[in-house]
C-alpha cells in the first residue's frame, strides 16, 4: 500500500482533498441510493411478487444506460467544462432522489409510485455515465503523475471500501430506529428508505457546491488545445469516432482495454458459475458466499498491497502479469478438488484483478492525453459493463447446462462439471489476454520477465542493455539528497573496474558556467534573476556543458557522470517556478541538442530532511532558501519524471546509509555497462558489496593517483563552498560541494577540497 506519508501528501494537494471527499460523499450516495431506492421501491407493494418485481425494475433500470449512453458521455466530458458536467450531473441527482419520496407522496404510493421510482434510477444512472468519466479524466490534471498510483488506491478503498459500510451503516441505524417505533408518528414521509432517500439528496447537493465553488481546477486542462476558437470543434459524431481511433491506433491503450475486458470477463464467468461451482465442492449457499467474500478479499490485497510488493516494476510490464496471476487462480479453481483450494484460487483471482485494476486505471491516467481521457474512461465503463454482464448470463446458463460426471484418476477425484470448464475456458483466455497485453505494453523488451520481477521487488529493477561507447549517467534529487556524494562515489568505483570516467556537474562545470553559478545561487537579492532569466541561465550553462564537457567526453567513449542535469531544470524552474514544462523541455532540448543521459539515478528525500542536512554547515543558497513547498514541488516533478520513464531512472531511497545507496547504484551501472575489457576486474562483477576496499569512498578520490588530468580534453573540478558553506566537517564524503572554480586550461589553484574529472590511466 501507498504508505502513509504518500496519501498524507496526496491529501495536502487542497483540490484532490476536496475531490476526494466529494468522490467519498457520491460513493455513499451511490450505495445509499442503491439500498434506499430499491427497499422504497418495494415498500409500494404489499405483495412479495410485485415487492420482487420492482426490487429488481430498479436493478435493471441502473445497467440499462451505460449500454445507451457509455459512449456519448465521454465526448461530454472531454468537450465541455468538466466542473460544470459535474455540479450539473451532482445536481440532477439532488433533485432525483429528493423526487422518489415526495412524488410517492404526492400519488399516494403504489404502481405509480414505483414507476417513477424506476424511471428515476433510470435517469439518475443515466447522469452518473456522464459524471463519472468527467471525473476519472479530471483527477490526472490535478496531481503529480507520480501521486496517480495513491490517489486510485485511496480512491478505491473509498468507494469499495469505506462508502458501502457507511451507507449501510445509515440504513440499518434508520431501520433499527423505525423498529423501536420511533418513527411512527411522523407519518409516511419519515419512513426509514424515504428519510435515507432525503440524506442522500442531501449528499448530491453538498457535492456538486463543492464541486462547483470549490474545486474550480477541475475545469483546467492539460495539454488541451486551448488556443482552438469557439465553434470550431469537430461534431459530436466525429469526437466519438476520435476516440474509437485512438484506442485502435494505440498499442498501449489497445493492450489496457484488452487486459481489462479479459479481467471483467474472467470475473463474471466466475460470478456466473459461483452457485453450481460451489455444488460442485460438495457444498451449498455457505460455500457461494465464502468463495463470493474470498474474492472481494483478494480484491481488497490486491489493491492495497499489491503496490509496495511490486515497488520498482514497470506498471505496463505489472498490468499484464496481474492479469495473468488472475488466470493462474482460475485455473487452481478449475482443478480444486477441495474448499480450502477453492479459497487460495478466488484469493489469486480477486487480487490478481485488483492489482490489473489499479495499474490499469492508473496507466490511462499517465498516459492517455487530456483531451480524450473522458471517451476512453467512459468507453472502458460502458465495454466492462457489457462484458461483465454478457458473461455473468452466458457462465450462468452455460454452467446449470448439464450433469456433473465425476472424475477418478486414483490419487484424486474431481467433479467435472460445466462450471469447472468454464473456469477453464477463463483461466486460459485471462492467460492469452494477459500475455496480449504484455506484449503490446512492454517498455523492457528483451529484460527477463522473472528476474526483473524479482529485483523490482527488492528495489532494483534490471534495465535493457546498451550497445553505445559512451555512457551518460545523471544524479539528480533535491537539496542534500547526496548527489555529490554519491556521483563521487560511482566515479571512483568504476575507475577501479577501469573505467575512463568524467566527474561533473550543473551549473557550474566550465568556467562560463562557474560564473553563471556564482550568479544565479547568490542569495543577494540586489542580483537575482527573474524567473525566466533564471531559466535561460541554467540553459546556458547546460549549453556550455554539453559542448565543451559531455559531447567531447561521450564521443570518446568514456563513462560522464553529471551532478544535476535537465530533470533539474523541469523540476525547478518547470514545477518549483510553475514555468510552462514544456518550454522548460524544449529550452533544455535546444541547449543540449538532444543529448539524452542513459541513465538518470534519482535519489529521493522529504525536502525537509535533505534541506536540513544540505544546510547543516552555514547559510543557504538562493534557491536552498526557497519554501518547503516550492521544494515539495520539485521532488514531485522528479518522481513524476521517474515513473515516466522507469527504464531510465532508477529511484533510490536517499534517507539509507550511504555505502548501501553506493552499492545499489554500483549494482544497477554494473547490469548495463559491462566492465572494460583490458580490466582486471571485469570477470570479477559483481564485487562491490564484497568490502569496501573494492569501492574507495569519495574521501579516497581526490588523491586517488591514478586519475591524470589532461588540459586540453579535460575539466579540472575544484570543489569548495565559499559562498554557501554545507561541508560538513565530520563527513569526509562531503568533499563535492557548490560552486566551483573551474579552469579549462590550467590546474586548479588553492584547493581546499578537490577531485579532478578526466580521463582516468589506470
Ligand atoms: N545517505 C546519507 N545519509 C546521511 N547523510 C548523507 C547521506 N548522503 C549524504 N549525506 C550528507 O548530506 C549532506 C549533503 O550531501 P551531498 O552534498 O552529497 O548532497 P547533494 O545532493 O549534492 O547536495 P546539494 O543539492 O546541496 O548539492 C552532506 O553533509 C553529506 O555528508
Ligand atoms: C541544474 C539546475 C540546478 N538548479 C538548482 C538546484 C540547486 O538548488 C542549485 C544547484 O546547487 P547544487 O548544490 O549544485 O545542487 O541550482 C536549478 O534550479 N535548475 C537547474 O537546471
Amino acid at each position: 500500500m501507498a504508505g502513509v506519508s504518500d496519501l498524507k501528501a496526496i491529501l495536502r494537494i487542497r483540490p484532490f482533498r476536496r475531490l476526494w471527499s466529494v468522490l467519498g460523499l457520491s460513493a455513499i450516495g451511490d450505495w445509499l441510493g442503491l439500498l434506499a431506492a430499491t427497499l422504497f421501491a418495494a415498500s409500494q407493494f404489499d405483495n412479495p411478487t410485485a415487492q420482487g418485481a420492482a426490487f429488481s425494475s430498479v436493478i435493471v433500470m441502473r445497467l440499462l444506460p451505460s449500454l445507451i449512453l457509455g459512449p456519448i458521455a465521454g465526448v461530454f466530458a472531454d468537450r465541455f467544462d468538466r466542473r460544470i458536467t459535474m455540479a450539473v450531473c451532482d445536481f440532477i441527482r439532488f433533485a432525483l432522489y429528493l423526487s422518489m419520496p415526495l412524488v410517492a407522496l404526492w400519488v399516494g404510493g403504489g404502481i405509480r409510485a414505483a414507476t417513477w421510482i424506476v424511471i428515476a434510477q433510470f435517469f439518475i444512472e443515466a447522469v452518473s455515465m456522464m459524471w463519472m468519466p468527467a471525473k476519472e479524466a479530471a483527477v490526472p490534471n490535478l496531481l503529480p503523475k507520480a501521486r496517480l498510483e495513491a490517489a486510485n488506491q485511496l480512491s478505491l478503498l473509498t468507494t469499495y471500501g469505506i462508502a458501502p459500510v457507511v451507507a449501510s451503516g445509515i440504513m440499518s441505524t434508520l431501520q433499527s430506529v423505525a423498529v423501536s417505533d420511533w418513527l411512527d408518528g411522523f407519518g409516511d414521509w419519515a419512513q426509514p428508505s424515504a428519510i435515507g432517500l432525503y440524506i442522500n439528496a442531501l449528499a448530491w447537493l453538498t457535492a456538486s457546491a463543492t464541486v462547483f465553488f470549490l474545486i474550480p481546477e477541475i475545469s483546467v486542462r492539460r495539454g488541451a488545445d486551448v488556443s482552438a476558437p469557439k465553434g470550431s470543434h469537430p461534431s459530436m459524431l466525429r469526437e466519438f469516432a476520435d476516440g474509437w481511433r485512438y484506442v485502435s491506433r494505440n498499442h498501449t491503450i489497445r493492450g489496457l482495454v484488452l487486459g481489462i475486458m479479459g479481467a471483467f470477463a474472467g470475473a463474471g464467468v466466475v460470478i456466473g458459475t459461483g452457485p453450481f461451482y460451489a455444488s460442485s465442492l460438495g457444498g451449498g449457499d455457505a460455500t457461494f458466499t465464502v468463495l463470493f467474500a474470498t474474492i472481494f478479499i483478494g480484491l481488497g490485497i490486491g489493491l492495497l498491497v499489491g503496490p509496495a510488493v511490486v515497488r520498482e516494476l514497470s506498471r505496463r510490464r505489472w498490468f499484464g502479469m496481474s492479469i495473468v496471476l488472475a488466470g493462474i487462480g482460475l485455473l487452481l479453481n478449475a482443478s480444486a478438488p477441495q474448499l480450502w483450494i477453492a479459497v487460495v484460487g478466488t484469493l489469486i483471482v480477486g487480487a490478481g484483478a485488483g492489482m490489473a485494476f489499479l495499474a490499469g486505471i492508473t496507466l490511462l491516467g499517465r498516459e492517455v492525453d487530456d483531451t480524450v481521457r473522458g471517451r476512453i474512461f467512459a468507453f472502458i465503463n460502458t465495454g466492462a459493463r457489457v462484458v461483465l454482464m454478457a458473461s455473468v448470463a452466458g457462465a450462468g446458463v452455460v454452467a446449470g447446462f448439464g450433469n456433473a460426471r465425476r472424475l477418478d484418476l486414483g490419487f484424486i477425484s474431481l467433479e467435472l462439471s460445466f462450471s469447472r470448464l468454464l473456469l477453464l475456458a477463463a483461466a486460459v483466455l485471462s492467460v492469452i489476454a494477459g500475455i496480449a497485453a504484455f506484449r503490446q505494453m512492454d517498455d523492457k523488451p528483451g529484460v527477463p520477465v522473472f528476474a526483473d520481477l524479482w529485483g523490482s521487488m527488492r528495489g532494483r529493477p534490471i534495465m535493457p542493455g546498451k550497445t553505445a561507447d559512451g555512457y551518460f549517467v545523471v544524479f539528480e534529487g533535491g537539496e542534500g539528497s547526496g548527489k555529490s556524494t554519491q556521483s563521487v562515489k560511482l566515479a571512483a568505483w568504476l575507475r577501479v573496474r577501469g573505467h575512463e570516467v568524467v566527474l561533473t556537474r550543473e551549473p557550474g562545470a566550465t568556467e562560463l558556467g562557474n560564473r553563471i553559478r556564482a550568479l544565479i545561487l547568490d542569495p543577494k537579492s540586489s542580483t537575482s534573476p527573474g524567473v525566466r532569466a533564471e531559466a535561460l541561465l541554467y540553459a546556458a550553462d547546460r549549453a556550455q556543458h554539453v559542448d565543451k564537457v559531455l559531447r567531447p567526453a561521450l564521443d570518446r567513449g568514456e563513462v560522464v557522470i553529471s551532478d544535476r542535469y535537465v530533470d533539474s531544470s523541469l523540476a525547478y524552474q518547470g514545477s518549483g517556478r510553475e514555468l510552462p514544462s514544456d518550454e522548460i523541455a524544449w529550452l533544455s532540448n535546444w541547449a543540449t541538442d538532444g543529448l539524452k543521459p542513459d541513465l538518470v539515478v534519482l535519489l529521493d528525500i522529504d525536502p525537509s530532511d535533505g534541506l536540513a542536512r544540505a544546510t547543516a554547515g552555514g547559510k543557504a543558497d538562493r534557491l536552498e532558501q526557497e519554501s518547503v513547498e516550492f521544494h515539495e514541488k520539485v521532488r514531485f516533478k522528479f518522481r513524476d519524471l521517474a515513473a515516466s520513464d522507469p527504464t531510465r531512472y532508477l529511484v533510490v531511497d536517499a534517507t539509507l546509509d550511504r555505502d548501501e545507496i553506493a552499492k545499489t547504484i554500483a549494482e544497477h551501472v554494473a547490469q548495463q555497462l559491462p566492465a572494460p575489457e583490458a580490466s582486471q576486474d571485469s570477470t570479477s562483477w559483481p564485487r562491490y558489496g564484497e568490502a569496501d576496499h573494492d569501492a574507495p569512498s569519495a574521501e579516497e578520490t581526490p588523491g586517488d593517483p591514478d586519475v591524470s588530468t589532461t588540459e586540453e580534453a579535460d575539466v579540472t573540478v575544484q570543489l569548495t563552498a565559499p559562498s554557501a558553506p554545507t561541508e560538513d566537517s565530520s563527513d569526509p564524503d562531503t568533499t563535492a560541494k557548490l560552486p566551483t572554480e573551474v579552469d579549462e586550461t590550467k590546474p586548479m589553484k588553492s584547493p581546499t577540497v578537490q577531485y579532478k574529472t578526466g580521463r582516468a590511466t589506470p
